[in-house]
């Protein structure tokens, strides 16, 4: 196994003043391996988000370090990290940020362009594969005010998947969805965990967590503990087992 993210004594503050000053994380201490999926639970204001756009290159660490792929993220220039998340990471957020001015395939095909490593033709036609595989492949033309929301989630995977990249961040990605959707949209992002893209999810849904192969609990900015709970095999169907136990050791904490 190889580490592809670890952090190292993450430490972020925000305020601007002294006088202001709020650490919300406290030395974090973490190590992601290539293929494993994680996700990050936690109560409501415990540093989930925050924990993910720092160790994401999305924002700046106060103290620490984040080492990527052997690589030491955390000083890198604005213009560095933009490349390595353009082309090493995708993210999924609540809500898919697509560009209203864009068709859903457009959209898709954008970060693909702004990489600049593949020509339109092949873009294209990575895009059209992509929303085969998640089921899209009718709306590639519709206007994204158009279609539902568990397809403009499917869109906003095909997005991050566009550059191939080595791990996928998801803030909550089902976080706006129904029931039904969100299963699918997690079918599927199991789907590319077991085709080997490492994924790292903040969610407080146990349905959700229960599909990861490690749970992170977050309090107060530190990490408390974690359950290994091991692959989802998708040809079982054992997700509600998994959800059960999770579920009983949050509650065993007092989560
Ligand atoms: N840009 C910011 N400036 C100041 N404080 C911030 C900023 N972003 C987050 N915080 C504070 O950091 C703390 C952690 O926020 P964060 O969004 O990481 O929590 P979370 O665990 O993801 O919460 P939730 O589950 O509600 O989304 C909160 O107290 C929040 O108010």
């Amino acid at each position: 196994m190889k580490t592809i993210l670890e952090a190292k004594d993450v430490c972020k503050v925000f305020g601007k003043s002294r006088e202001d000053e709020t650490m919300v994380l406290k030395r974090i201490n973490l190590q992601i391996e290539e293929g494993e999926f994680v996700a990050i639970m936690g109560q409501s204001g415990s540093g989930k988000s925050t924990l993910l756009y720092n160790i994401s290159g999305m924002d700046r660490l106060t103290s620490g370090q984040v080492v990527f792929d052997g690589e030491d993220i955390s000083d890198l220039s604005d213009e560095e990290i933009s490349k390595v998340r353009l082309y090493r990471m995708g993210f999924i957020f609540q809500h898919s940020h697509l560009l209203k001015t864009l068709s859903i395939r457009e959209n898709i095909m954008l970060p693909g362009i702004n990489a600049g490593k593949k020509s339109r033709v092949q873009i294209l036609n990575d895009a059209n594969r992509l929303m085969e595989m998640v089921g899209i492949e009718s709306i590639g033309g519709h206007d994204i005010t158009k279609v539902s929301g568990g397809q403009l989630q499917r869109a906003a995977i095909c997005r991050a998947l566009i550059n191939n990249p080595d791990i996928i961040y998801g803030d909550e990605p089902t976080g706006a969805l129904n029931s039904r959707a969100s299963q699918e949209v997690m079918n599927i992002l199991n789907d590319i965990n077991q085709n080997g893209t490492t994924l790292l999810i903040v969610t407080h849904d146990s349905k959700v967590a229960a599909r990861a192969d490690r749970v992170i609990y977050l309090s107060d900015g530190k990490i408390e503990t974690e359950h290994l709970l091991g692959k989802y095999n998708r040809e079982d169907d054992s997700l509600k087992e998994r959800e059960n136990n999770l579920i009983k050791w949050l509650k065993l904490r007092g989560f």
